[in-house]
């Protein structure tokens, strides 16, 4: 009886069996992925994709592919990082990025944020949205934003309490839901309490990041199940890197979600996070989303022509599945 008031993907899925007691208890997480939702996107490919890039990418091809992304619909799209550039020197163009991007309105361009030197840079070149970015595990913590914890959050709580008098929206990322590069698997509950800290202090939604890409369904869904006790599930959103190519089956498992984040032609990784490969590829998240049901408003030609087009500036080979067989689908018209 209970099956039938799962929606259909899931009955049919591994998730499902496996991970019934779960689902008994938290029904508002079925409502997840199902068809005629509306799943939000948010293209992180300008920020995380090409972060970690260690050839200089000129700041043209910066600036196109960003304007490229917006063309194909994407609505948010996550732009620049006001960071140390001794800690990230690609991305210390950030304030030219930002200026000479060309803006539609109906697109949000957001820009990382860790302290006030960074939200003063990014007030500065005309950012109106910022993410702030924790984790849950004290060392990945220490090796990336150089802070404990507990300490990120009072220095958060100081940047989020300014930008709001600023009129700016803050989102919040909690880095290393479900596994560390240095400590291993890591406690939902502190995923939970460091989720739950950033949803109190304003952020209006709180990014739940698999920065290693170790996740799998089962430990995914028990995570959001924990953390969506103490921020509303509406509140969150996914972010997955494709280690250990779970990225997609994971997304499909958040039950629940309807926000996810994804990076152009699967690009990207952190520098404080060794091994980790990229992102999942936007044109492989377009793809299932859409073939499901839920609809992104996102043009799939548009999105893996720049896809194509991004790999090649970089000298890579193009990194998303989903996109090489449209394209090649496309070559042969
Ligand atoms: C947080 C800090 C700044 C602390 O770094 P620190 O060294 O402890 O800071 P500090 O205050 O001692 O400053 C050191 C120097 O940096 C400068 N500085 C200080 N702040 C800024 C700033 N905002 N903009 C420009 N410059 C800055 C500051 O002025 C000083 O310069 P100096 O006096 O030596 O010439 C540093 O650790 C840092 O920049 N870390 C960023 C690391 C990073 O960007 N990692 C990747 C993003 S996170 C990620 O990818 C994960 C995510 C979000 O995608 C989700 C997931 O996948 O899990």
């Amino acid at each position: 009886m209970i099956l039938n008031r799962i929606p259909k993907f899931l009955q049919n899925s591994l998730i499902n069996k496996a991970h019934l007691p779960v689902l008994r208890t938290q029904k508002h997480l079925y409502s997840a992925l199902s068809t005629g939702n509306r799943v939000k996107i948010v293209e992180v490919g300008p920020r995380d994709g090409l972060q970690n890039e260690k050839i200089k990418v000129p700041l043209e091809s910066k600036i196109e592919l960003i304007n490229r992304l917006s063309d194909c619909g994407l609505p948010v799209i996550e732009s620049a990082s006001f960071v140390s550039p001794k800690w990230v020197p690609q991305m210390a163009d950030s304030d030219l990025v930002m200026e000479r991007i060309i803006k539609k309105p109906s697109v949000r361009y957001t820009a990382l944020v860790p302290n006030q030197k960074g939200l003063h840079a990014a007030e500065k070149s005309g950012v109106r949205e910022i993410a702030i970015f924790g984790a849950a595990s004290e060392t990945f913590s220490k090796k990336n934003i150089n802070c404990s914890i507990d300490q990120s959050i009072e220095n958060f709580s100081k940047v989020v309490e300014r930008a709001k008098i600023i009129g700016m929206d803050i989102r919040g990322y909690v880095s290393c839901v479900v596994g560390c590069p240095y400590e291993g698997d890591v406690d939902s509950d502190i995923v939970a309490y460091v989720a739950s800290r950033m949803y109190q202090m304003g952020c209006y939604e709180i990014s739940l990041g698999d920065t290693i890409g170790v996740g799998t369904p089962g430990k995914t869904l028990e995570m959001i199940e924990k953390v969506s006790k103490r921020v509303p599930i509406e509140k969150l959103a996914v972010h997955f890197h494709d280690t250990y190519g779970q990225a997609i089956a994971n997304i499909y498992a958040s039950a629940g979600i309807r926000v996810v984040d994804s990076s152009i032609a699967g690009l990207g990784g952190c520098p404080y996070a060794k091994g980790a490969s990229g992102n999942v590829a936007t044109e492989d998240v377009v793809y299932l989303l859409e073939g499901i049901g839920c609809n992104t408003g996102i043009d799939m030609e548009k999105l893996v022509k720049t896809g194509e087009w991004i790999s090649s500036v970089l000298g890579k080979d193009y990194g998303s599945k989903a996109g090489k067989a449209i394209l090649s689908k496309l070559n042969n018209q």
